[in-house]
């Protein structure tokens, strides 16, 4: 081989997704698609790349460290979309401001961020998700935590469960604990990252109370059933903490009538990795993923900055993990075969072209062989994977 031959490459966090791959994302897309339309949901599609300044308005200071920055002609900065819910917000606040509420849209769209690139994480991945505008109460919540389950149940999988949690849980602790701005920075992070060694040594030198400390060390162990909320309750005395306690009460008894409780548990310890949330919040695992399958939660917040104040709340979904989780769990996408091979002898391929031309219209899948051959020949590509042979004499 040449030495100086050139080996092209892909950047780094990308991938090709090929043919099987690539049949089963769009096939979970599809079923995604329908299940999100039974719902009344309305899909949108929104530009790859937004000016800097709006994703700024939605996203916070953490996120922006992750996106993909570059300028246009005229030295303006933009950044390719690392979710869809700022978007979504800036769309509903302008193009659909005057629509009735609430408003159901769902997208499937690629979405950018700069990772550590691993299976299952990559700095370029899709996401099928929802948002769900103009709602504040939990009827909303539960909808979309329902949905949520319902996605994942369509995609194949059945082994999987959501942690529900609340901002305000850790809000109304962190405000009634004293903590400096910049320590309760370090204390999020490390509950995000599921630091706990990191968040003990954070609280040890906060100047906290043992009490205080104590509390906070306690939330990421705080996951479990009704009888976790009750105790939860006893330990805080703040208002917003029980509000969000309450609220979490009220949005699983209507996960129960959607008969999807049992995909769900409380996990108080739950801090997602955008600083959009306002109230639940949620992740969904399975075993064997590292990481949430999906995500999202109430933001209440973000339109009133696009300048038209509406609460929200939604979810994503995220299309490879899914794929990856299926294939780690052993259940497999039915990707449709090769139905018919079409070959033909010398001067036939008239008839070949007419035979599958009507295949086709017949909805089958015939792959037309492109030079004569003989029949001998031609009847090895069965063991391809094709269903039929035709030979066209
Ligand atoms: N955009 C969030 C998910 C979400 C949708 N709506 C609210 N949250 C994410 O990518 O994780």
């Amino acid at each position: 081989m040449n030495k100086n031959q050139f080996v092209p490459q892909i950047p780094y966090g990308t991938r090709d997704l090929l043919l099987r791959e690539a049949k089963q994302k769009r096939i979970v897309e599809g079923s995604l698609a329908e299940l999100f339309s039974r719902w009344g949901y309305d899909e949108v599609v929104t530009p790859t790349f937004e000016y800097m300044e709006t994703l700024t308005v939605g996203t916070g200071s953490d996120m922006q460290q992750h996106v993909f920055k570059f300028f246009d002609k005229n030295n303006r900065i933009m950044a390719l979309k690392p979710d869809m819910t700022t978007p979504i917000a800036r769309v509903a606040a302008t193009r659909l401001k005057e629509t009735p509420l609430p408003l159901r849209l769902f997208y499937l769209t690629n979405v950018f961020r700069h990772e550590q690139a691993q299976a299952g994480r990559q700095c370029e991945f899709y996401q099928a998700g929802v948002e769900l505008l103009g709602a504040p109460g939990p009827a909303a919540d539960a909808e979309v935590v329902a949905l949520a389950v319902e996605a994942m149940l369509e995609a194949g999988l059945t082994n999987f469960q959501i942690g529900l949690g609340q901002v305000d849980f850790i809000n109304g602790i962190m405000a009634e604990s004293g903590l400096t701005p910049e320590h309760k920075q370090q204390v999020k992070y490390a509950m995000v990252t599921r630091d706990l060694v990191g968040l003990g040594e954070i609280l040890a030198q906060s100047g906290l109370s043992k009490a205080a400390q104590e509390l906070l060390r306690q939330i990421p162990v705080l996951h479990g059933h009704e009888d976790m909320l009750n105790h939860a309750y006893q330990l805080v005395s703040n208002d917003l903490s029980r509000r969000a306690l309450d609220n979490l009460a009220d949005i699983h008894r209507l996960l129960t009538g959607y008969g999807v409780d049992r995909y769900v548990n409380f996990d108080l310890g739950i801090i997602r990795d955008f600083d959009y949330y306002t109230g639940m919040v949620f992740e969904g695992y399975t075993p064997g993923l590292g990481f949430p399958l999906c995500g999202g939660g109430r933001y209440d917040n973000m339109l009133a900055s696009f300048g038209v104040a509406n609460p929200a709340t939604g979810f994503a979904l995220g299309i490879e993990r899914v794929l990856l989780a299926l294939e780690r769990q052993g259940i497999g996408v039915s990707v449709r075969g090769k139905d018919v091979y079409i070959a033909w002898a010398e001067g036939k391929l008239p008839e070949a072209i007419e035979a599958a031309n009507q295949c086709r219209k017949e909805g089958r899948r015939a792959e037309l062989a492109l030079a004569s051959e003989s029949k001998a020949s031609a009847e090895t590509v069965i063991a391809e994977g094709y269903e039929e042979l035709i030979y066209i004499e």
